[in-house]
């Protein structure tokens, strides 16, 4: 597995990143679902509540399960779909922090009460709500850090109702139960961690092309919309490199469709070695890149151009090397007020570039300080 890969299993990363809006829109439509399962669940079991306790733990029993049902109603109800994580943790602690208070409420009550026969076995039930708990964290594609979050505040709950009760049983047996649960909880990490690495691979055969193993054209227009609200949220710079290869059409006719797929893979390869790792790599289209640059302005934008053009984009069948007509636009320099805007703009440049007789970049204004044409 790629160390990169490992790395996200285990922390969360990337939170403006595909992953993360996909992993919290799926977060959260399955806490919503069963959130409405439990809200449906937990008041049908006051009817076994009353067959089996006596008062006063019924009543109590009772007026808990309704909180509880509420609880679980509101969320199944009010909790809006979203793409940020940001929401799907905030609905993740909403969804624990119900059954774990439903838990440090009622198995105090049930124990202060001698219960035989089918009462005791009931009760005894309810002390299984935490590795319930914990276990349902396998439903969710998280990280290993984040499982152990959340499992954390059902484990202390279990130490906290098990310290507050150290004269009915022993420490043994409470161990044994918290040595479970912590078991239960790593099991129910390692699900969520594997549910997780089966989404990454979904996730990333969804958002790149196939070919070229740069981000698609779908994938990339949802990241440049991400990328460019960050930037406006900020204030920050935002450059779109739009670069097309020249004479591609000749490859293909001279040399064959597969020729003209190994030069692009190998441009690809090359651009995507050579940028850093916040940027992003993009095929529009066919011969056409777009390469998005956060937090770099014109200048910074057309340096990185001049260094990638300077390595080179790989060779044409007959060993010439590949060009490219380049246009650069940035957020503030090009006053452009949306994305849409500014791949428009850096798309006019590269038309311009053509125009001017190909193999060259043609960046924001003020115009590139070394003349227009690289590797001419
Ligand atoms: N081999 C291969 N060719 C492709 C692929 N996608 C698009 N093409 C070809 O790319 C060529 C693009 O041709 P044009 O748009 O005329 O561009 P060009 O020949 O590069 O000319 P200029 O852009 O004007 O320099 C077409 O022949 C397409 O069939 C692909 O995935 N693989």
């Amino acid at each position: 597995m790629p160390r990169d890969m490992l790395r996200e299993l285990i922390l969360p990363r990337g939170h403006a990143s595909l992953l993360a809006r996909r992993r919290a829109e799926m977060i959260i439509s399955r806490i919503r679902m069963i959130a409405g399962l439990f809200a449906i669940l937990t008041p049908l079991w006051i009817v076994i509540d009353l067959l089996v306790f006596s008062w006063p733990v019924t009543i109590l029993l009772v007026v808990g399960r309704i909180v509880t049902t509420i609880a679980f109603g509101v969320l199944a109800v009010s909790f809006r779909k979203s793409i940020r994580m940001r929401d799907a943790y905030r609905a993740l602690a909403y969804m624990f922090s119900i059954p774990t208070l439903f838990f440090m409420y009622s198995h105090p009550l049930l124990s202060h009460f001698d219960m035989a026969g089918p009462a005791a076995a009931i009760a005894a039930g309810y002390a299984f709500l935490p590795f319930v708990m914990v276990a349902g964290l396998s439903v969710f594609p998280l990280t290993a850090v984040e499982s152990a979050l959340f499992a954390m505040p059902v484990l202390a709950a279990e130490a906290l109702v098990a310290l507050l009760q150290l004269d009915m049983l022993n420490w043994s047996s409470h161990l044994g139960a918290f040595w479970l649960l912590f078991l239960i909880a790593t099991v129910a990490a390692l699900a969520g961690m594997s549910q997780l690495s089966f989404m990454m691979s979904l996730v990333r055969q969804a958002t790149h092309d196939g070919l070229t193993g740069c981000f698609s054209r779908t994938s990339g227009e949802e990241l440049l919309d991400i990328q460019f609200h960050i930037a406006s949220r900020s204030g920050a710079p935002l450059s779109v490199v739009f670069l097309d290869l020249d004479h591609f059409k000749k490859i293909n006719d001279t040399h064959g469709h597969d020729a003209g797929d190994r030069v692009l893979r190998k441009a690809a390869e090359t651009l995507r070695g050579n940028l850093r790792s916040g940027d992003i790599l993009l095929r529009w289209g066919g011969e056409e890149f777009v390469i998005v640059l956060p937090g770099a302005n014109g200048q910074t934008a057309a340096s990185a151009v001049a260094r990638l053009l300077k390595i080179g984009l790989g060779l044409r069948p007959d060993g010439s090397p590949v060009t490219a007509s380049i246009g650069i636009a940035e957020r503030l320099a090009d006053s452009a007020s949306t994305w849409h805007e500014l791949v428009e703009i850096a798309d006019q440049r590269m038309y311009e570039a053509k125009m001017g007789g190909r193999n060259r970049v043609v960046g924001c204004t003020p115009p590139l300080p070394q003349g227009a044409v690289v590797n001419g």
